[in-house]
């Protein structure tokens, strides 16, 4: 059995509450009612007993639930982007890994057997951004991908059908990427857009919209990451993204003394929106809106619009580093076609066949690709 250091162990909705049994509380703690008229006077607590108000009765059970909650939050924190295995001891640390590795083989090393699995089949690329094309920062705002890898991402989609999925909304990662000949799937894949009809490679076109699974959201997204950034503007270090249809709030740069204090902010912001849903990703709260969507869906999406909804003559491959990746690879792993790459250095929980450890393996790996395709007899 291999212990994996998972990013984000837990999926938690904002609006879930520990339930704490108030039969239990009335033991020691009498309630009275708020309701009750003005000349009635609240009975008093026999001796031993607390007399409390309803109304104060929840205010504190959701202190206590919240404090459970919170602290919950903060182990999940913890332990999101790991870099390094250092609580573990070393002997069995590599020993995980061996074991981890065992499961998800290089991509690079295993090269020849997955051109030979693809056996002839349309390959269609999907590639996550952030920690896939482009190295984690600090900033989330410098995230740039280095030349060489977009002119590598340029040489695939010339190859290859390719698509970029992300957790940023697309005119921030277009930004970054550049390349008008690709899709974009954006904001968790609830944006998508293609290249433009009578695309240049000359000149800027805009992309064509494909389809928004969450467009009735955008006001809503649009007030929280105000509230957000007006709550979240004492604590030093936190950067809010609005990314359209979900947000980010980042706490890479917040020093860890003050992260229940940012949960709290977030919560308290939340609260108000239980359309919304709260999970993590690496080292940053992911906002998104409570739909039956995600990367997985997305990457569904495009393979439909690309003509292979029901084709077996298609081999999707996706390379993704965080948690929201995994909806892809399940997707893949049920379709039972093509395979998905887990960028990790570490042993982590995932449905992921293989795995690249970072951005410069991804970039080797897509420039092989080009060059295997190119050495196909054109048909
Ligand atoms: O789906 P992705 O493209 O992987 O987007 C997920 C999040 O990526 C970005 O944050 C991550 O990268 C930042 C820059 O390296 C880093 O500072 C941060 O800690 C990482 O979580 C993006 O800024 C987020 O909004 C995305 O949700």
């Amino acid at each position: 059995m291999v212990s994996l250091v998972v990013e984000s162990p837990q999926r938690m909705s904002a609006s879930q509450n520990v339930v704490v049994s108030e039969t239990t509380r009335s033991s020691i703690i009498t309630t009275t009612t708020n309701n009750s008229s003005s000349t009635q006077k609240p009975p008093t607590a026999p001796p031993g007993f607390i007399s409390i108000s309803k109304k104060k009765l929840l205010k504190n059970l959701d202190i206590i639930n919240g404090g459970q909650r919170i602290n919950a939050w903060v182990d999940s924190m913890r332990a999101s982007s790991p870099t390094h295995l250092k609580s573990l001891p070393s002997l069995s640390s590599q020993q995980q890994l061996n074991s981890w590795i065992m499961e998800h083989p290089s991509a690079l090393e295993m090269f020849e057997k997955i051109m030979e699995a693809s056996g002839g089949k349309q390959i269609v690329m999907f590639l996550d951004y952030d920690g896939t094309l482009s190295p984690i920062v600090d900033d989330p705002d410098k995230a740039f991908m280095s030349s060489k890898m977009r002119r590598t991402v340029k040489k695939v989609a010339k190859c290859f059908p390719t698509a970029i999925v992300t957790g940023r909304c697309i005119d921030k990662v277009y930004n970054f990427v550049k390349l008008a000949e690709l899709y974009y799937a954006g904001s968790h894949g609830m944006d998508i857009k293609g290249p433009a009809k009578g695309f240049s490679r000359h000149k800027r076109v805009r992309q064509s919209l494909l389809y928004q699974a969450a467009s009735d959201y955008l006001p809503i997204i649009d007030e929280v990451c105000r509230q957000l950034v007006e709550k979240t503007k004492t604590t030093p270090g936190a950067i809010v993204e609005n990314h359209k249809f979900c947000a980010s709030v980042h706490f890479r740069c917040v020093d860890e003394k003050r992260w229940s204090e940012l949960v709290l902010q977030i919560r308290s912001v939340l609260k108000e929106y239980p359309t919304l849903n709260l999970t993590q990703g690496r080292k940053v709260f992911e906002i998104r809106p409570m739909i039956e969507w995600d990367k997985g869906k997305a990457l569904e999406f495009l393979l439909q619009s690309l003509g292979f909804g029901n084709s077996n003559s298609v081999f999707p491959v996706y390379i993704g580093d965080d948690r929201t990746d995994e909806d892809a690879f399940k997707m893949l792993r049920d379709r039972g076609e093509g395979f998905g790459i887990l960028v990790s250095k570490y042993p982590k929980d995932t449905d992921a066949s293989y795995s690249l450890q970072d951005p410069s393996e991804v970039m080797d790996f897509l420039q092989r690709l080009v060059e295997w395709k190119q050495m196909q007899p054109r048909m």
